[in-house]
């Protein structure tokens, strides 16, 4: 492999990643692209390894031996510190991340977003790693605009809606709103991590993902997840799609959501591993501005795309309203607009996203069909018990 040159032309030395939460959606897009595409070795830490199994065997692959999986949950595992210690730079991106949870399941939330980064940054901080740290676009919560009367001009103004990181108030409902439970965990390690740059000179990154969306997210519900559970919108939709009834819109689905691709996502976070005098001390927003949806509009899209990949034809209703309250339960509230601030990325990094939302839904649908069309039609035919 010809040596990799940073942005600013000196060579990329080899580096040892201990990558915590790497057996997720956004973690086995990261190994993936760090085998293919660099010499680095990835200790890979998580308490499941399904979505990284391709990489893990058989031991013939190109990079075998650069990349070890750790069977470990970070709550309790003495050996935590020892494999950041092996490393030079950890990613931390274990955490309990579907909205579903964060109202029904709170003091999970709490835990899994504060408690259990709390090592994870001590660690870092005492045995001098730099640490790039996962939090979330929902640390921002409501917009200032959607305070303003429904009928005000202002809420066209960007200056109202547009989140920047470094000026941006951080807007959350009140505390029966269970929903915020995670966003003010990760508020408050951001806060901690930041502190810890401060006044112990720890080397930091923090990555705000802005919905980034793509093949191997989250589960599909009574084939490799829970029948029960309820995953994000990616896969809700993609579920209600494979099984052929409508899409429940949450509250009308007048949500407005920006999506990136995982793809153009994971070149950001590659710059940044790959960039440190430009990433430190920063927190970044990794987002697509120009893909903008209601989550309404977002369900028409999928559909359409679903019929063009599927080849199958579309429904007579293909969507339903249920309210929030019946889907996510007492405690949800919602974030009503996110589109990222662009600025700081662009001038640290470079970076932009390139993926369209129809291409980038085409390619996923593709790889929804192709993964789970037969294992939805078998576990359909099957009579059930009485
Ligand atoms: N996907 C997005 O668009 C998005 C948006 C905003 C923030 N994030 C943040 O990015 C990170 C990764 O998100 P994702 O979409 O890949 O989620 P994910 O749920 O697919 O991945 C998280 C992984 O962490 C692991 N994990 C959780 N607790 C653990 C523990 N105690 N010990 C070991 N492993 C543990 C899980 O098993 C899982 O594999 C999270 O911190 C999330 O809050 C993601
Ligand atoms: O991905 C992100 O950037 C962040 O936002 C997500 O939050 P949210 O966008 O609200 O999560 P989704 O479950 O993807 O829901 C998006 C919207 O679709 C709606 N929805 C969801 C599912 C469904 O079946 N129908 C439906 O209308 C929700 O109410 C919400 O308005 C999650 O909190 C995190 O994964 C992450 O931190």
């Amino acid at each position: 492999m010809a040596a990799r040159m940073d942005l600013d032309g000196r060579p990329i030395k080899p580096m040892t990643i201990c990558m915590i939460g790497a057996g997720g959606f956004i973690g086995s897009h990261l190994c993936e692209k760090l085998m293919a595409e660099t010499p680095h070795k990835v200790l890979a830490l998580d308490v499941y390894n399904d979505k990284i199994k391709h990489l893990l065997e058989p031991d013939s692959l190109p990079w075998a031996g650069r990349i070890e999986f750790h069977r470990i949950n970070i709550k309790h595992d003495s050996r935590l510190e020892g494999l950041i210690k092996m490393a030079d730079l950890t990613i931390n991106l274990a955490a309990i991340c579907t909205p579903a949870d964060y109202n029904t399941r709170p003091l999970d939330t709490i835990y899994s977003n504060f408690i259990d980064a709390l090592p994870v940054v001590k660690y870092c901080s005492e045995n001098n790693k730099r640490l790039i740290h996962f939090s979330t676009c929902e640390v921002y919560g409501k917009t200032i605009g959607s305070f303003l009367p429904k009928d005000s001009p202002l809420r066209k103004d960007p200056a109202y809606y547009v989140l920047k990181e470094d000026t941006s108030p951080c807007i959350f409902g009140s505390i029966e709103k269970q929903r915020w439970s995670y966003a003010c965990a990760k508020q408050l390690i951001e806060r901690l991590i930041y502190a810890e740059g401060a006044e112990n000179g720890l080397d930091f990154t923090i990555v705000r993902p802005f919905n980034w969306i793509g093949p191997r997210m989250d589960f599909i519900p009574g084939i490799d997840g829970p029948s029960e559970g309820v995953p994000r919108v990616l896969a809700c939709f993609s579920n209600n799609l494979l099984r052929r009834e409508p899409l429940k819109l949450v509250d009308g689905g007048q949500s407005q959501r920006t999506f990136v691709y995982i793809k153009d996502a994971i070149e950001a976070v590659l710059l940044m591993i790959e960039n440190p005098d430009r990433a430190n001390g920063h927190i970044f927003n990794v987002g697509n501005p120009n893909n903008e949806v209601t989550v309404r509009q977002l369900a028409e899209m999928m559909t359409q795309v679903y019929t063009k990949v599927s080849g199958e034809p579309m429904l007579q209703s293909p969507s339903i309203d249920v309210s929030s309250k019946e889907f996510y339960g007492e405690g949800y509230d919602d974030s009503d607009k996110r589109i990222p601030d662009m600025t700081i990325i662009n001038k640290q990094l470079g970076w932009n996203p390139k993926t369209s939302l129809w291409d980038l839904l085409e390619s996923t649908l593709t790889y929804q069909h192709r993964t789970y069309a037969e294992a939805i039609k078998k576990s359909m035919a099957k009579p059930t018990a009485s």
